[in-house]
């Protein structure tokens, strides 16, 4: 399966209606994300979680085979609730793979091996229980280029909650689109094709899709590398913006963007080790480590 394919696999928020929680839960946290009745917890491993920068996602010992090849090695991470994550790295290096097993998306690639613990909130994703169809709706994602379907704004909008079996109120679709700053550029025309809309605003409308369902995080790969500068600035704000209400992780090739808009980074080098993993400032200012500091000041990569 290629890397479109898996886009556009995902694109179709592939839910199917049965599966999904049924809306009568309360907050976020208390959102289970096993198919069954009851929500997984897996207790062999310990949830931890700073007072300062709460994680939502711990990522342990995490490694990624292609067949023969090791995309990923021994990764471990923190992603901290409601900040900006980014990852950066040479081309190659496993940023893509890391963030597609956030949502179990590598489960879609049939030569991905994968062995670890991704832990939603003390819950590990790669438990036997977990649906990754209603995972997905509590992780949501965010392609390269904009992958609306051919549908008016509304039901572009309105699509993962209708496969969802979840109630569509013109409300819903407003905030959405507020919240993806898209809402004045479309008011007047929402029963229009979304195909119609630049690629920047249909960008836009993506990650209005992706948060009308209402996730706890988005993950977004290279979400403004298609786009002109001018549409690149509105993502960029509108990221920034997000991340009061969800928490955030972005492939980015774009160093200055890294810097820009994120909180923390990770930077991955050649062969899928994490080299790196800190504030963003201590990336872009201190780096810990030598091959670090000659990524970002261009030396090699
Ligand atoms: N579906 C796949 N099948 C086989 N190998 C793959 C597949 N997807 C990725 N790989 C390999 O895994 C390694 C990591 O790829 P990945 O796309 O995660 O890197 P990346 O850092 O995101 O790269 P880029 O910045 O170029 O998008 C590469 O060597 C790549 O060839």
């Amino acid at each position: 399966m290629s890397r479109n394919d898996i886009d556009d696999a995902t694109a179709q928020p592939a839910h199917n209606g049965g599966q999904v929680d049924d809306g009568t839960l309360s907050s976020a946290e208390s959102r289970p994300i096993s198919g069954g009745e009851e929500p997984l917890f897996d207790t062999n491993v310990s949830y931890r979680e700073s007072e300062e920068t709460p994680s939502v996602l711990e990522v342990r010992d995490l490694n990624v085979h292609y067949g023969d090849e090791q995309a990923l090695q021994d990764v471990e991470m923190a992603i901290p609730r409601h900040q900006v994550t980014a990852m950066i790295g040479p081309s190659g290096c496993g940023k893509s793979t890391f963030l597609r097993c956030l949502n179990r998306m590598n489960d879609l690639v049939e030569a991905a091996r994968i062995e670890g613990n991704v832990l939603l909130e003390g819950t590990n994703l790669y438990g036997d229980d977990v649906d990754p169809v209603v995972l997905r709706r509590r992780i949501g994602m965010v392609f390269q280029h904009p992958n609306p379907f051919p549908k008016s704004i509304y039901d572009n909008v309105a699509f993962g909650l209708r496969v969802q079996n979840e109630a569509v109120t013109d409300e819903i679709i407003e905030r959405a689109l507020k919240r993806a700053a898209l809402w004045d550029e479309v008011k007047h025309k929402l029963h229009h094709s979304a195909l119609d809309l630049s690629g920047g605003q249909q960008q836009r409308l993506c990650i209005a899709r992706a948060i009308a369902v209402d996730p706890d995080i988005v993950l977004m790969d290279e979400p403004a590398s298609a786009l002109d500068p001018v549409a690149t600035s509105k993502i960029e704000d509108l990221i920034e913006d997000l991340a009061e209400e969800y928490t955030v992780v972005i492939v980015t090739h774009n160093m200055q963007q890294a810097a820009r808009i994120s909180d923390k980074t990770a930077v991955f080098l050649t062969g899928g080790e994490l080299v790196e993993f800190d504030d963003t400032n201590e990336i872009f200012e201190n780096p810990a480590h030598q091959r670090v500091e000659d990524y970002i000041t261009g030396k090699f990569g």
